[in-house]
């Protein structure tokens, strides 16, 4: 039987010290901590992550501002967005909500953002900086940060001799994901959906972290035991035993069956993702302690 991480805990502790932080920035320097969030359009779970964002900014004492365009907003539109809240002086970070509609290019948007306020980590000076080992002067993609901790928090600071295995090599999540394990001394494999035999590559993992977007994908026989495993997946799928056209979020793994060979293993909802917000409030904390001239807090 696996312990069930406890993301939310893990999430409030984060928040604290960015509280703390914050404050204690605004006391000594008289700078209040800003983030700014785009959103894109009316997708409606977009719209639900976005206002907990702000809220969650508000929460931690930051100036909180939400730019909501409309579905048809141009390129040019949003790009002239992103060049005034990087002229802004009073926002730290500058966050754009994805994915965008359609008719929009995300890449040039996001690497119009500067890099010292890129909070998702999505600039290709942030990625570059975690390549090649540098985990201390850029901004590191929420999730990943987030997901690092709650692994830290099981396993301790020092990964040397454990193997772990990431499915998925996106650039939000896999690719830092590895990268981030990587620095802590893991032996990291990143699969992907052309691996061959990917249950037999799950199996020899200590460090499981799933990020696939497949819900239940991961199943009990696929973990070792003992391993601790990171469910990144957020999956809304059709629940019928709870009634009629109702919904429930499942992850990528299988927690039926994970879970009693797991040693240890996060849950969906209530894992990793509260950990991404609040690795976000962290980013944004941390990038105007670098605009004052000040050490920036670790988390
Ligand atoms: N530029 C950008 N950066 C992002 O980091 C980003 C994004 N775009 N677009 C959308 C995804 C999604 N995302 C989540 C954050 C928190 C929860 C979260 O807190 N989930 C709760 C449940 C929420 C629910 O009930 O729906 C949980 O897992 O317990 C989920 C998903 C950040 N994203």
């Amino acid at each position: 039987m696996a312990s069930v991480i406890n993301g939310t805990e893990a999430a409030a502790a984060v928040i604290e010290k960015v509280k703390s932080s914050a404050q204690a920035l605004e006391a000594e320097a008289g700078v209040v901590t800003g983030l700014a969030v785009v959103i894109v359009g009316t997708d409606p779970a977009s719209q639900a992550y976005v206002g907990s964002k702000s809220k969650m900014a508000k929460d931690c004492g930051f100036k909180s501002v939400q730019h909501s365009l409309p579905e048809e907003t141009t390129q040019q539109e949003l790009l002239a967005l992103v060049a005034q809240l990087n002229a802004d002086t009073s926002i730290h970070g500058i966050l754009v909500q994805l994915p965008l509609p359609k008719h929009l290019d995300s890449e040039p948007v996001i690497q119009s953002i500067l890099p010292e306020k890129d909070v998702d980590g999505l600039h290709v000076v942030n990625a570059g900086k975690l390549a090649t080992g540098d985990i201390d002067t850029g901004l590191i993609s929420c999730t990943p940060a987030g997901a690092l901790i709650l692994v830290r928090n099981v396993r301790g600071e020092d990964l040397s001799g454990l193997s772990a295995v990431v499915i998925g090599r996106s650039n939000l999540f896999g690719k830092p994901m590895g990268q981030l394990l990587l620095s802590r001394n893991a032996t990291v494999t990143m699969a992907h959906s052309r691996t061959k035999d990917l249950a037999k590559v799950c199996a020899g993992a200590d460090i499981l972290v799933a990020a696939v977007g497949r819900p239940e994908m991961v199943k009990g026989d696929w973990v070792k035991p003992g391993a601790t495993v990171i469910d990144v997946g957020i999956n809304r799928v059709a629940a019928p035993e709870k009634g009629e056209g109702k919904h429930k979020l499942v992850g990528d793994c299988d927690f039926a069956s994970c879970e009693p060979v797991a040693g240890a293993i996060t849950p969906v909802p209530k894992g990793v993702g509260p950990m991404t917000i609040a690795m976000l409030m962290a980013n944004t904390v941390i990038a105007a302690y670098r605009k004052a001239g000040k050490t920036a807090p670790k988390f």
